[in-house]
């Protein structure tokens, strides 16, 4: 009968590490594949000295799984930053590789829409999932890659949190949530793991997640920006064409300074701004119905106005936008007013020919 891969494990749990623990009570296997009767997969150490100390048991390892009935063949590749093991592909955070020529499409993917915002806090990862779920209602094939590095939040706001596969330590496999195929570095990363990476580091993994990502067939990748002005928005926009930008804001004046200075970096850039978003726009109270504005109202529609940009509509500011963003299940993927407003939005920009 063929090995089982809970039968790997349970092989592997028996396998005792220096210092305590066993491989996978140590959480370093990665990538492991079982199919007819043969085993691979990656064994990720910290570091090149752990590497060495650890490759009497990466050959235990491998003799255990050989002495197992009906195992073939076994593969293990051990994986450390500066190691002598091959090149950690499956390690996100890298130095980019050059790139001949202009911006390079990436491959089965039509359209690239980013979702800027030049402050944080004003709700741009929620709009980027909420608009990419509404997208997916549509029937359009949608991806939604979080470039958020320093602070991705679609894992939390889409409800996923297992880390992708990657079944040949290269191709990395995107998740499926709410109709939209995800990826984000904070899947990548082990919970609380701080991203310390200056620019070259980030463009790598940017680089990485839109190039060993297997999006499939996409007519829109929707990308969630980090807040402001920097390397990711840089390179985003200069390797890749980029169909068209929307910028967030709260209607607030320190908000739209700082959505003005994100638009001057898409002009700079010669990215196509499709529009602006006003969220949190105005709080309508559950029991009267009064609306109250609360970050002041058609400052974004006005500030639009100014530039000669598109306004693509306003989401309110709703308890339960949040409520739902935490809980895994974008408020778009139901029915009700700001479900309705973000429909409204996704046909705004499949008209336009952006999404
Ligand atoms: N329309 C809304 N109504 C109520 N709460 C909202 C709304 N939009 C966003 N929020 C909440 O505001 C908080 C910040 O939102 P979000 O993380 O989307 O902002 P961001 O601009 O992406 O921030 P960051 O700077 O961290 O990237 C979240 O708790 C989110 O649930």
């Amino acid at each position: 009968m063929a090995v089982t891969r809970d039968e790997v494990l349970g092989v592997l749990s028996r396998i005792s590490l220096p210092g305590g623990g066993d491989l996978v009570s140590r959480d370093l296997i990665r990538a492991l594949q079982v199919q007819d009767g043969e085993i691979r997969f990656v064994l990720e150490v910290a570091d090149a000295a752990t590497a060495g100390l650890l490759a009497p048991v990466e050959a235990q390892a491998k003799a255990a799984l050989l002495a197992l009935p009906g195992v073939k063949a076994v593969s293990i590749v051990m994986t450390a930053p500066a190691g002598k093991a091959p090149p950690p592909d499956l390690k996100i955070g890298r130095h980019p590789t050059p790139q001949q020529g202009g911006p390079q499409p990436v491959p089965g993917v039509a359209r690239i829409l980013a979702v800027g915002s030049g402050k944080g806090g004003v709700g741009k990862s929620t709009v980027s999932s909420n608009l990419a779920v509404a997208l997916a209602k549509q029937g359009r094939r949608v991806g939604l890659l979080d470039a958020d590095i320093y602070g991705p939040s679609q894992p939390r706001m889409m409800g996923v949190n297992q880390r992708p596969a990657s079944p040949d330590g290269k191709t990395i496999l995107p998740l499926h949530a709410h109709g939209v195929t995800l990826m984000s570095i904070g899947l990548m990363l082990k919970e609380g793991d701080a991203v310390i990476w200056r620019g070259p580091m980030l463009m790598g993994a940017l680089q990485q997640m839109l190039g060993q990502v297997a999006w499939g067939e996409l007519d829109v990748l929707v990308v969630d920006l980090p807040p402001g002005t920097g390397d990711v928005q840089l390179t985003l926009c200069q390797r890749y064409p980029v169909t068209a930008a929307v910028v967030v804001s709260t209607p607030q004046d320190v908000a739209l300074i700082d959505a003005r200075k994100a638009l001057k970096m898409f002009d700079t850039l010669k990215t196509p701004v499709a529009g602006l978003i006003e969220n949190m726009s105005m709080y309508v109270c559950e029991n009267c119905g009064h609306e109250a504005h609360i970050f002041g109202h058609g400052g974004v529609r006005a500030e639009a106005e100014r530039e000669g940009l598109p306004f693509l509509g306003e989401i309110p500011i709703s308890l339960d936008v949040r409520l739902a963003g935490d809980a895994g299940t974008p408020i778009a993927a139901g029915d009700g007013p700001v479900s309705r407003a973000y429909a409204r939005l996704a046909q705004r920009l499949i008209a336009d020919g952006v999404a």
